[in-house]
Parts: C-alpha cells; structure tokens; sequence
C-alpha cells in the first residue's frame, strides 16, 4: 500500500479582499488572487524547496499550511488534518521558522523559552530533554542558554529559533527564509542541522528562501511560484536547463591575457587581470575551473551563483499573465 502524502493540497485558492481610499470618500474594493488553483503533494521524509519573486504567494501557501489562513476554495491536508479547522491539533505535529520573525521571549534568556514551550506543548519530561540535549549539541546553543535572546546575534538566534521548533518532535518543519541575513559559516551550520534532521530522524521540510545554494544543498525537489500558480515542480538542475540561466566564474589571471576561450563558458567582462565567464548553470563547475587551470596562469577565482529572480525571469520571460487581480466595484 502506497502511504499517504503528509502534505496535500487540491486547487487550493486565497484570494484577499482589499479596500482602498480611491478619494475623499470613495473607496475601492479589490480582490488579489494571492494562490490560485494549487495543487501538490509532499511525501513523508521530502525535504522541499519553495521558492517564487516578491508577492508571489508562498508567505500565504505557509499560512494556510499552519491554519492561520483560511483557503477561499480547494482541499487542504496536512497529516491528514485540516489546518484551520483544527489548528491546535495540528500545532502539535509541525515546526515553524519564520527567518524575519522570532518565537523567542525576547528579554529572556534562551532557555526560559524552551522551559516555557516544554509546558505549552505538554512535551513529556524524557522527550524534552533528549530533543533538546540534540538541539543543544548539534546547534551549538551550550554557551547561549543563559543569554536573553536579545543578546544573540542574528546567527544564534536563527539556531535558537529552529531548536524552538523542534522541541516538540514535529513530523513536518516549515522555513520561511532560515538563513536570511546571515554569514556563510551560520548558514553552513544551518544547512548542515537541516540536513543531519532530515536524514537521521526523516522529519520533512518546506523550506521558502531567496537564496539558491540553500536549495542546491539541501532539496532533491523545488517547486516554483508566481502569481500564485505552481510554475515548476522538479529537479533544480532541471529548473536551471529550462531557465536556461547561468552562473558566472569569476577569474583572477597571474596577468592581462587575451579572453579565455574555454566552451561553453564566454566571457562576458575583462578587467584587467580579471576576467567574467558565463557559464550554463547545469554544467560543472569543477570541469571547467580544471581546464582553465590546465591552459592558462590562474592566480585565484570564485563562482557567482545566478538568483532565484533572475532564474525564474528567464523560465518565464514574456510567458506569466498578470496578476488575478481584479476590481469589483
Ligand atoms: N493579508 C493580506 N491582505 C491583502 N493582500 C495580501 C495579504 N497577504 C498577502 N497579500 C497579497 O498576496 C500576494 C502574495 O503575498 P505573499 O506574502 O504570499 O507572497 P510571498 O511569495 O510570500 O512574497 P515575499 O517573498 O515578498 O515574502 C501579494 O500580492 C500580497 O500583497
């Protein structure tokens, strides 16, 4: 027998109603289409990214996931649970991060919260402490327990929020932005926790960002939004071959050379010594810095990857019908 998906959702729509002052006494009402006829499904143990440009809708498809929203048509499951019809219920079974915003008692220290979710969750005592003696070691929080949160950094306070959401065992974890606005190395601690979660207790993830190297190194699948309408659902190798993006390697020559002509890359700027190649963002990276290496006096290089507005502007030039908006009086 084929399990159930955990996450499952039939022409789901949200569609907004907003006024406006249009004057001094008029007003004009609007409907914005925030996710329009959305259907997919995640199976248990999925880690997923969700990605979309600015407005897109994936903010509402996550809060109708957690039952604060309220879809306006469609079916809507998680854990076999209708979000908003049993919110508390549901709350027991999922994990929420929202990057820009925190959980956390902001003039207490670290631990009181956690004390403070132990009690709101009825989590019992064994299960509190094993989850979060795990979050502790492998999120490196030891030395923060005792800090107010306001003390911590943007980093720490990342790693406190996402033990946070774990603390309670949760079968499914939604991010929203995880790594936003921090450093390489507290991304890569992030990333790495995400991943270790994932594979060792097969927790399924939801994961929205900006940031493709987020996707690169953690979902085998990325569905894309806009407008709210699902654009792709797939492989992210796939998403660059029909976005048809690039990435670009930026080479530092031991001197000024003529432009290096290694196919496929082109260049497309010299500086200099500098040199910017473009290159098809589903070829190898590691393969063409080789052969650069082999035939020219390469003194340093990096590679710059292309962004998920510029991905999704490419897939969809010219091809996305405005936005379901539409004024009713
Ligand atoms: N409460 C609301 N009332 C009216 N319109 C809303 C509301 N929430 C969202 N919208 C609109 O719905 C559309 C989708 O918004 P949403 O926040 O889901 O996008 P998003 O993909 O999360 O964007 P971002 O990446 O900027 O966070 C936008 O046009 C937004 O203005």
């Amino acid at each position: 027998m084929t399990e159930q998906p955990l996450i499952e959702l039939d022409g789901v729509e949200k569609v907004f109603d907003v006024r406006r002052k249009t004057g001094f006494l008029k007003r004009e009402r609007r409907q914005v289409r925030a996710v329009d006829s959305l259907s997919f499904t995640v199976a248990r143990g999925e880690m997923v990214g969700y990605i979309g440009p600015n407005g897109a809708g994936k903010s509402t498809t996550i809060k109708m996931l957690t039952g604060i929203l309220t879809p306006s048509a469609g079916r809507l499951r998680v854990a076999g649970i209708d979000p908003s019809r049993e919110r508390t219920r549901l709350a027991h079974r999922i994990g929420v991060v929202f990057g820009q915003r925190t959980t956390l008692w902001w003039d207490l220290p670290l631990i009181d919260s956690y004390r403070l979710m132990h009690r709101m969750y009825r989590i019992p005592d064994a299960r509190y402490r094993e989850n979060l003696d795990r979050c502790v070691e492998l999120l490196e929080l030891g030395d923060l327990l005792e800090s107010p949160v306001r003390q911590l950094s943007l980093g720490q306070r990342m790693r406190g929020d996402i033990a946070a959401a774990l603390l309670h065992d949760p079968e499914v974890l939604y991010l929203d932005e995880p790594t936003i606005g921090l450093d390489v190395i507290s991304k890569a601690k992030v990333r790495g926790f995400l991943k270790e979660l994932n594979a060792e207790l097969g927790t399924t993830v939801l994961l929205t960002t900006h940031d493709l190297q987020d996707i690169e190194q953690l979902c085998s699948r990325v569905m894309v939004i806009d407008h709210g309408r699902l654009m792709y659902d797939g492989a992210l190798a796939g998403l660059h071959e029909v976005g048809e993006s690039e990435r670009t390697l930026v080479v530092d020559l031991e001197r000024e050379l003529p432009p290096v002509d290694v196919a496929p890359a082109r260049v497309v700027k010299v500086e200099g010594p500098r040199q910017w190649l473009a290159f098809p963002a589903g070829e190898s990276a590691a393969a063409l810095v080789a052969r650069i290496a082999a035939e020219y006096p390469l003194a340093d290089l990096s590679v710059r990857e292309p962004d998920i507005e510029d991905v999704i502007a490419r897939m969809y030039a010219g091809a996305v019908p405005g936005r379901s908006e539409k004024a009713v009086s």
